[in-house]
């Protein structure tokens, strides 16, 4: 077949143009991406290989070459992996975009430098040698397969694919290094880079050795120590190793915030290599986007995005975990099932939580700034994990009536120990921004009594609260839910007069009632409102405001439920309203008080044109 040309997929195109033009700090990393490859590629022919010895072609050794011409500003990566036939090579080098490209492009803002960081979150992979070089030319043939491909492309929108001949299986890479990128055929800076950044992959990395003179023989020595670093003792591994480690298995530019390296024996025989990213990856909520560790069996690569040994609450934590308890021919369906994966699960939550914990402890700023990343995804941990609820609550922060900030910094211990032993609940309002819990009327007698109440404004938090009933055995109130209990927070004297005062609105309690009979269970004077005339509240066990929305929103029908209308009658407007002989404005004030209260509480108006229309009469 003769030459082809072919277009490179849009967004790959979009990412090429970026990838050349917008990267030229850290250009270094190619290096390592591009070893990554390798290594992925030898890792998936020692697999594939289980099942079908044939496929070595009488060739076991698995390793990578590296070899640069300083004076033709060249260096060429070879690998002795699976390679790939035409197929692969169009699909994987040009027309397949990888999963999120286009999330990730929609991301970009425009700003050359804050784009050239999120470039740096995609995982820049295979198109990163772009950065460096102004051609790039693919030759590889497929473990297995007799036909080999050769790929060149500059980086523009265009690739070319022909058929040649390839003696040895596997890939090798040719960079044409662009004018000012001559430093990475140099044997010295080659060398350094390969030993920061791949040291402990687990496959050698080799360069030619250098005679006496410094110029290049034909013998081969390793670089690396091509030793897979889980399987070293801790005692012998550095935290460079680590974080090098980290950024090969998670294609970050960033280092992890911390790791947990354990080494299991005895029921289980398992070790795993845990790490906390310091930032979001920017698919964190596509739900499909692949998650999970890296599993190997007897150190045999099985797959790369295991998701069956951590939770999803747990998804942005990466790592290796490999195992001499699965067999080498394990499939996801095993997997599914295998009660061995269920244990491992636990243990690697747990594992994965106590180093939240530690880390929450040792340094609260590195937490915070984990928390700011991820705080939201470890809040579906209470509902998902009810074996851990306890634990993972005691992970969360949230805003608080402390200080009434928008961080979400205060843990629930330490409100309980604000609180003191007296108090035995945890007092919460959910609204759907900050700004509307902080001005919530439901504070408003909380803040009067001094008594502190978390400020819960993440579209999570009232799933969250319906699934954490209560923390070290206090309980978890939502204040716009239910009765206040006005004696145990204020006084029996607060107590008293809000009795009196409900004696004497009865009348006009019946009158508001009879107004608004198809919109509210019952109208009452409330305990919680100082300076607002009206609120609305539910039962303690309907279904509050917020999450009725988010249910309604993705099409659930909700049973009928009406809320109580409370009001403030220390209120002028309310005074005024009881004064009222006119029934037309009495229904229309009282129409306003309950619309008002339901924008209070964060609810959208069925008939705003009648509010607005009422509002309007009343203030002519
Ligand atoms: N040396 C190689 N040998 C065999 N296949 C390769 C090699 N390099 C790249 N590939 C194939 O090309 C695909 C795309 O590579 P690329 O580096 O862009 O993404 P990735 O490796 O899948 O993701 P990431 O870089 O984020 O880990 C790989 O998934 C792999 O299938």
């Amino acid at each position: 077949m003769s030459k082809e040309t072919l277009g490179f997929q849009t967004e790959v195109k979009q990412l090429l143009h970026l990838m050349v033009h917008s990267l030229y700090s850290d250009r270094e990393i190619f290096l390592r991406e591009l070893i990554s490859n390798a290594s992925d590629a030898c890792d998936k022919l020692r697999f594939e290989a289980l099942e079908n010895d044939d496929l070595y072609e009488g060739q076991t050794d698995l390793g990578i070459t590296l070899s640069a011409d300083k004076d033709g500003r060249q260096l060429i990566i070879s690998d002795s992996g699976i390679g790939m036939n035409r197929d692969d090579v169009i699909q994987n080098l040009g027309t397949i975009a990888k999963s999120g490209t286009a999330d990730f492009l929609s991301n970009l803002s425009g700003d050359q430098r804050k784009d050239s960081q999120l470039i740096g979150q995609f995982g820049v992979g295979f198109y990163s040698g772009f950065m460096v070089a102004d051609e790039m030319i693919v030759e590889t043939r497929k473990a297995g397969e007799a036909q080999a491909i050769r790929w060149t492309s500059t980086g523009d929108g265009q690739f070319t694919v022909e058929e040649i001949d390839k003696a040895d299986r596997g890939t090798r890479l040719i960079l044409k290094l662009k004018e000012d990128a001559a430093e990475f055929a140099d044997d010295f800076r080659l060398r350094s880079l390969v030993t920061k950044y791949s040291d402990h992959i687990p496959v050698p990395v080799r360069m030619f050795k250098a005679d006496d003179e410094g110029n290049a023989t034909t013998e081969l020595e390793n670089v690396n120590e091509a030793k897979a670093l889980w399987t070293l003792a801790k005692s012998d591994i550095s935290k460079e190793d680590y974080q090098a480690f980290y950024k090969h298995i998670a294609s970050d530019w960033e280092d992890a915030a911390t790791w947990a390296h354990n080494k299991v024996e005895g029921k289980l025989d398992y070790t795993s290599l845990l790490y906390v990213p310091k930032r979001a990856p920017f698919d964190l909520w596509n739900r499909e986007a692949p998650k999970g560790l890296k599993l190997y069996v007897q150190r045999v690569f099985i797959m790369d995005k295991a998701e069956e040994f951590l939770p999803l609450y747990l998804r942005f934590i990466r790592g290796v975990v490999d195992t001499n308890d699965l067999s080498l021919n394990v499939s996801r369906e095993i997997l599914q099932n295998d009660p061995q994966v269920q244990s491992m699960k636990a243990a690697l939550t747990k594992r994965a939580l106590d180093t939240l914990e530690k880390m929450a402890s040792k340094d609260s700023d590195a937490y915070q700034a984990f928390y700011e990343q991820f705080g939201e995804v470890l809040k579906e941990g209470p509902a998902e994990d009810f074996a851990n609820k306890e634990k993972i609550a005691g992970l969360l922060r949230f805003a608080s009536t402390l200080d009434n900030d928008a961080k979400q910094s205060q843990s629930l211990d330490a409100y309980i120990e604000r609180a003191g032993d007296e108090q035995d609940s945890i007092y919460v309002v959910v609204a759907d921004s900050h700004a509307n819990a902080l001005g919530s009327p439901y504070l408003e007698f909380f803040r009067k009594q001094g008594k502190e109440v978390l400020l819960l404004s993440d579209r999570i938090d009232e799933w969250l609260v319906s699934h954490l009933a209560e923390y070290k055995g206090k309980k978890l109130v939502d204040i716009a839910k239910g009765d206040v209990d006005v004696e145990k927070l204020g006084s029996k004297d607060d107590a008293d007069k809000l009795k009196a005062a409900a004696e004497d609105a009865k009348d006009l309690l019946a009158r508001m009632q009879a107004v608004l009979s198809d919109d509210v269970e019952s109208v009452r004077v409330s305990g919680r409102l100082v300076d607002s005339p009206s609120c609305l509240v539910v039962n303690e066990n309907d279904m509050g405001i917020q999450m009725r929305r988010i249910m309604e929103a993705s099409g659930q029908s909700m049973p009928a439920s009406k809320p109580i209308l409370e009001i403030n009658p220390e209120h002028a407007l309310i005074k005024g309203l009881d004064a009222e002989a006119d029934e037309d404005r009495f229904d229309k004030v009282t129409r306003v008080l309950l619309d008002q209260a339901r924008l209070a509480a964060g609810d959208t108006l069925e008939d705003a044109a009648s509010y607005v229309r009422r509002v309007n009469e009343l203030l002519v």
